[in-house]
């Protein structure tokens, strides 16, 4: 069995300008001192969070620049990066909100592009979102193998569609990564039973990087960053302010909980109770 890991999730506040946001990630790990291994997850947009979305579909063309700074840094601090979404080219006007994920020698090992796109009108003076307008939604799940355990990818609204967790269980997951820049208004109502409710219907541990506060481009999101047990409890909750929590993975209690309690067993929903 492995032995305990530390995750942890940035909080951040991105503004709109790359270099400011990559940073702020610098002076975190400075800070941080990690022991290895560790897993930093960071949020949604963290790289830019644009005025437009015209400008990641403009940014995406240039984001690679930064990826090779992150490879960089992992190998620095000899640390797994969950990259939160970064806007890459998808074609002329499009982008994809990619979920990359990096190893300790800077390789990436993962990428998933966000499926579930917010095109929603939200009661807090927005004129509503409609995040397919510029961004292309991705089509394949992604779950992979890692020290801390099998990791499923996923982005912000994707935590409202329960399949697709249940998708990467049936693949193995047992560490679900969902960074977020969720509205205040849905993020009061909905954020942490959402991600509680996925915890403990998945039976894993539940890293949900998110941003925080009033950001450059006039938007405001909820924080609450959290880290979650496979039972539910909070680990830990960046509440609102920037900065990072931490928690510990343990595989044999997510084992204990699994065995003693075997739902993806019990589930009359798999089709081998059809056939
Ligand atoms: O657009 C960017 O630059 C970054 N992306 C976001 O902020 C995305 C799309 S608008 N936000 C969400 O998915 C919020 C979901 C949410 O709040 C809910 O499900 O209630």
């Amino acid at each position: 069995m492995r032995q305990a890991s530390k995750v942890i999730a940035i909080q951040m506040c991105s503004g709109v300008e790359p270099s400011v946001n990559f940073q702020y990630l610098v002076e975190q790990l400075q800070q941080l001192n990690l022991q290895q291994p560790a897993l930093v997850c960071l949020p949604e947009a963290w790289l830019a969070f644009c005025h437009t979305s015209q400008d990641s579909v403009t940014l995406s063309a240039t984001n690679t620049y930064w990826i090779e700074k992150l490879k960089l840094l992992c190998r620095e601090y000899g640390i797994w990066l969950a990259a939160g979404t970064i806007a890459l080219p998808y074609d002329n006007d499009r982008y994809v909100a990619a979920s990359l994920l990096f190893n300790d020698v800077g390789d990436i090992v993962a990428q998933y592009n966000k499926m579930h796109l917010f095109d929603v009108e939200v009661d807090d003076n927005t004129q509503g979102y409609r995040e397919s307008t510029h961004c292309a939604a991705g089509t394949a799940i992604e779950v992979v193998d890692s020290p801390f355990g099998k990791i499923g990818l996923s982005v912000c609204y994707d935590i409202r569609f329960p399949g697709l967790y249940q998708a990467m269980v049936d693949q193995g997951a047992q560490l679900l990564l969902i960074p977020s820049a969720f509205t205040t208004v849905t993020g009061a109502a909905h954020w942490r039973p959402l991600l509680q409710a996925r915890a403990i219907e998945a039976q894993c541990y539940v890293i949900a990087a998110a941003q925080v506060g009033t950001h450059e481009n006039g938007r405001k999101t909820f924080g609450h960053s959290l880290i979650l047990s496979p039972w539910g409890t909070v680990i830990a909750d960046a509440k609102d302010t920037c900065g990072a929590i931490q928690g510990d993975i343990d595989l044999a209690e997510l084992m204990q909980i699994r065995t003693k309690m075997p739902v993806q067993a019990h589930n009359r929903f798999k089709s081998e109770f059809y056939e």
